[in-house]
């Protein structure tokens, strides 16, 4: 204990008794020795006793997080926006739940250990309870924001730091988290923190409004502000409605002016807004008939209202509310798809542009290339092209050539005329591309196919005809090929394994299919592939929203399979779920950075993460990625990663 920490205990330890005398002269506000009694009287803290920053384990960490995963999500792209104003100050921002717990974070990698020691750091509890005064705490216990700067805090251990915090409310008026911005080193005067609390506010403010905008898409919502320019770009108040003009939402500056309005109290910041239920009528001198004149439309109408007691105006435009919540519109220019090509997107912005490239090649007199990592539906792409196309009433032929063995995959394809080798039978056999013709052959895993297949493939393409094995005449074809990889084919061909003309003219167009984890219709495929066969709790939706899915939807489809064979209660819960599923630690802002700076490619990083994930149970990752365990080990062997018990020791 240093002699700065000694006085600083002196003054808290006189403060909190009965020294009248030592109030009198006490230089911290009112908010600040209000904390240091209750952590005294309620917390039963003593300020002589110093405490380290208590940081949570992960596994009760993930549990924190998992309650607010939703909310995190939205509130991402405000504390990066935040860190990276502040991180040239050396501040770090912390995002914690309503027990105190920092759920998120972004701080100087290099400081890690320092900020860690401080419990500037993910998973540190800030709670009064446990830290005594600090910014989160004192924020948390008063709904107020506030600086706690050197000196205000209770424990000497945090006397170093400066700390803003400012509550975030849900919008239903209870505090639900705070963004907070710490340093680790700052001057004396607090003052100077000033400017460091304006914009945690400011940034709360916007992380509060996406949340209320997200929580009510599919309400009516007013955007209100004193001053007609703003009420588009940063309105002060978001009001929700239900469709009978019943208030069930508010934004936190809202409630308070509408409290103020109507002479209630203002509501305790843990509890629920009184103002709920609400008529609009009784607010406002409208009803909820009128909100389409003030709809915010490509005109940029806006409408005047008055508070209903002081007559005050307010500058107001409406956002009604959306159609089709669970399959977002995408875009209403755009060319409609067929119907199968369109039954494969819940409302991806990326997949769309594909499946609408792919739309006007249907039919075009080219062959496709389909990519996408493994089990992103590439085989699915291929039927829906097929049956959207005007060859949808011929045959649609798949092969993955991977799966047949070399000697075989001749006469599989070209087929073969009886006794034309040993093992071919006293039967011909027409071949697979026989099979397709006036339709589609669709051959996955293409770059997987021997090189004098490949001489083969091109000549029938190249003329239109196919030569049976054994035979000496060949035979008319007409077939469509879409074929598939999870290599990219360019590399093979540069490497030789891939024949370049052949590969020209497989790849008339190319459809990239997004994988799973980068896709925005995540809860649409849940709720297609669960239709009719069970429901799904918030607390596992929330896992698979947390799975990076390496296996992409070929995991999901198993993973909820699994769930539905395993449930028993009224709904699947995360214990039904598969290991491994929503136990993967989530990704966070700065782990995301260093992932990618990482020289393994995409799908081997994510294959050491299942792989850690699942202990090295190898039969658990190939079922969670929907593959064989032949195929597990082959791609381990692929990307030199070994597992640790096969490692010499
Ligand atoms: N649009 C979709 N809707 C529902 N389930 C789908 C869809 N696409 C794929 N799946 C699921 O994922 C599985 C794998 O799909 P598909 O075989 O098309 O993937 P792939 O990319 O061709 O896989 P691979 O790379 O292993 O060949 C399917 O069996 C199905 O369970």
């Amino acid at each position: 204990m240093n002699q700065s920490q000694r006085e600083h205990i002196a003054t808290v330890v006189a403060s909190v008794s009965d020294n009248a005398q030592h109030r009198a002269v006490c230089q911290h506000d009112q908010a600040i020795r209000d904390s240091w009694q209750r952590c005294v009287e309620r917390y039963g803290l003593d300020p002589s006793r110093m405490q380290a920053a208590h940081i949570l384990p992960w596994h009760e960490l993930r549990e924190h997080r998992e309650h607010l995963e939703e909310f995190r999500r939205i509130a991402r792209h405000g504390l990066s926006a935040l860190y990276q104003q502040i991180a040239p100050a050396g501040y770090v921002v912390l995002l914690t739940d309503a027990q105190g717990v920092t759920v998120d974070y972004l701080g100087d990698e290099s400081a890690e250990i320092s900020l860690r020691r401080a419990g500037l750091f993910l998973g540190a509890q800030w709670s009064e309870a446990w830290a005594g005064t600090c910014a989160v705490g004192t924020a948390l216990a008063t709904g107020k924001a506030l600086t706690v700067h050197h000196n205000d805090h209770f424990d000497a251990t945090h006397i170093a730091l400066s700390c803003s915090a400012v509550p975030l409310f849900d919008p239903q008026g209870q505090l639900n988290a705070i963004l907070d911005i710490s340093a680790l080193t700052s001057p004396q005067p607090k003052s100077g923190q000033q400017l460091a609390l304006q914009l945690a506010r400011l940034h709360a403010h916007q992380i509060e409004n996406a949340w209320f905008e997200h929580r009510h898409r599919t309400d009516w919502v007013l955007k209100l502000s004193p001053a007609s320019p703003f009420v588009e770009v940063s309105p002060d108040y978001l009001i929700a409605f239900d469709a009978r003009g019943r208030l069930i939402g508010h934004n936190h500056r809202a409630q308070r002016m509408l409290e103020q309005e109507l002479g209630i109290e203002a509501a305790s910041p843990h509890g629920r807004s009184s103002l709920l239920g609400m008529p609009i009528e009784q607010l406002f001198n409208t009803s909820i008939n009128s909100l389409p004149d003030w709809l915010a439309s490509a005109s940029g109408r806006q409408g005047t209202l008055e508070r209903v007691n002081s007559g005050e105006r307010l500058y107001v435009t409406a956002v009604q509310p959306a159609r089709h919540p669970e399959r977002p519109v995408i875009n209403t220019s755009a060319q409609l798809l067929p119907a199968p090509l369109a039954a494969l997107n819940g409302g991806d912005p990326l997949l769309q542009q594909q499946l609408q490239r792919a739309a006007r090649l249907l039919n075009a007199p080219l062959h496709v290339v389909v990519q996408g990592e493994t089990g992103s539906g590439k085989e699915y792409f291929a039927r829906a092209f097929h049956q959207s196309g005007e060859r949808s009433s011929q045959p649609f032929i798949a092969l993955n050539c991977a799966a047949i063995p070399p000697t075989l995959i001749e006469s599989v394809l070209f087929g073969h005329l009886p006794g034309s080798f040993s093992g071919a039978g006293n039967k011909a056999r027409r071949g697979l591309i026989q099979e397709a013709d006036g339709g589609t052959l669709f051959l996955d895993e293409i770059g997987d196919m021997p090189l004098e297949m490949q001489t083969r493939l091109l000549r029938v393409l190249a003329e239109q005809e196919v030569l049976p094995v054994g035979a000496s005449r060949p035979v008319a074809v007409n077939i469509r090929v879409i074929s598939a990889s999870h290599h990219v084919l360019d590399q093979l061909v540069e490497q030789g394994r891939f024949r370049a003309d052949l590969f020209y003219r497989l790849q008339g167009a190319r459809i990239t299919l997004p994988a799973l984890r980068s896709r925005s219709d995540l809860d649409w495929l849940i709720d297609k592939m669960l239709a009719g066969k069970a429901s799904l709790s918030q607390a596992a939706r929330q896992c698979l929203h947390q799975h990076g899915w390496p296996g992409n939807l070929r995991e999901l489809s198993n993973a909820l399979d699994y769930a539905v064979a395993m449930f028993e209660g009224e709904r699947i819960e995360s214990a039904d779920l598969p290991e491994g599923i929503g136990t993967t630690a989530p990704v966070t802002l700065a782990q995301e950075g260093a992932l990618t700076e990482q020289a393994l490619p995409e799908e081997a990083q994510r294959l050491m993460a299942s792989l850690h994930a699942a202990r090295w149970n190898h039969s658990a990752v190939a079922r969670q990625m929907g593959i064989s365990r032949m195929t597990l080990y082959r791609r381990m062997q692929r990307y030199g990663i070994q597992s640790p018990n096969t490692l010499p020791a």
